[in-house]
């Protein structure tokens, strides 16, 4: 999807609030749009979105199932959510079997099963927007626009932006996602855009912003197979240690970080570790292996 030389103003003779934006982004690309309150954002998002057209210039490319979640969901409708994600579903294409379930897929896995028959003015806030999060998701959207997702979601929560929008761009998707609280930092392979004084410019990458370091668990015995999936993935293994202090309980959650702790014992490497990446940042997960993508 790009921006081929985008100017946007709301009025006739209003200011331009974009000037000549030409910017784009690749399939299973994500790029994090930043800016002052006023400055855009999400002008430039519903510009990528296909929700505003452009006064000059034009957007191309843009995939076909486009998922766009509003920085403020718009519950003040007299559906509840079942009746209204089953509506949205249809009209994203979905057939009736099909929309029904997505939206039992989508309800279960953001928590909204108990909120079906709950009508949408009656929700929390939190709760309205993952309603917005799970109409986008509905049909696999070949481009996500997030406009500041983050809004609103309580802390258990936050945890699902990041993994939808890994989940798009694994299947090739691209993700645009605006924040100014600086959640995106769970974003760290995204590209940055900012936009200021109707200018959007792409900020460049700095080196070891490139690179984050994910430390996982698997059972012992899995661990070859694991290894050699995440390198046919594409991904680095820095080193595998046996976790003989049960500082991951048995569902592979982890209790205590697990490098160089007395009593871990290096397990044989199917093959020797990549070289290891310098200025790197660590984050836990809670799957399996010590890797860098
Ligand atoms: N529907 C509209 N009609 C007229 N002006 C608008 C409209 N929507 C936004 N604007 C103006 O366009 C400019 C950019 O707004 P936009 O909402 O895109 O900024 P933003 O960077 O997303 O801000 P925030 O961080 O506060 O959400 C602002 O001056 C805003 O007042």
């Amino acid at each position: 999807m790009r921006l081929e030389n985008v100017w946007l103003r709301y009025h006739r003779r209003g200011p331009w609030v974009l000037r000549d934006a030409a910017i784009g982004i690749a399939p299973g690309e994500a790029a994090i749009v930043q800016g002052r309150n006023g400055a855009g954002k999400s002008t430039l998002l519903q510009l990528a979105a296909g929700v505003l057209r452009p006064t000059r210039g034009r957007v191309v490319e843009r995939p076909t199932v486009v998922g766009w979640v509003p920085e403020r969901f718009p519950a003040d409708q007299p559906f509840d959510v079942h009746y209204y994600l089953v509506a949205m579903g249809r009209m994203a294409g979905l057939t009736p079997v099909e929309a029904g379930r997505a939206v039992d897929h989508w309800t279960e896995r953001l928590g909204l099963a108990r909120f079906r028959r709950v009508r949408l003015p009656e929700l929390s806030k939190g709760t309205a927007q993952k309603v917005g999060l799970a109409q986008a998701m509905l049909r696999p959207p070949g481009l996500l626009v997030l406009d500041e997702p983050w809004e609103g979601l309580d802390a258990s929560s936050r945890e699902l932006v990041p993994e939808l929008i890994d989940e798009v761009l694994a299947d090739g998707g691209s993700v645009l996602v605006s924040d100014h609280r600086g959640e995106t930092v769970r974003l760290p392979g995204a590209r940055r855009w900012t936009v200021a004084a109707g200018e959007v410019d792409e900020v460049a990458p700095t080196e070891g912003q490139a690179y984050a370091v994910v430390e996982i668990a698997v059972p012992a015995a899995q661990v070859a197979g694991t290894v050699t999936r995440l390198r046919a993935d594409g991904h680095r293994v820095l080193g595998v240690h046996l976790d003989r202090l049960g500082a991951t309980d048995g569902a592979g959650r982890e209790t205590a970080a697990a490098e160089g702790r007395p009593g871990d014992a290096p397990v044989p490497d199917p093959e020797p570790p990549d070289v290891a990446v310098s200025g790197s940042t660590t984050a836990s997960t809670a799957s399996g292996g010590q890797v860098a993508r």
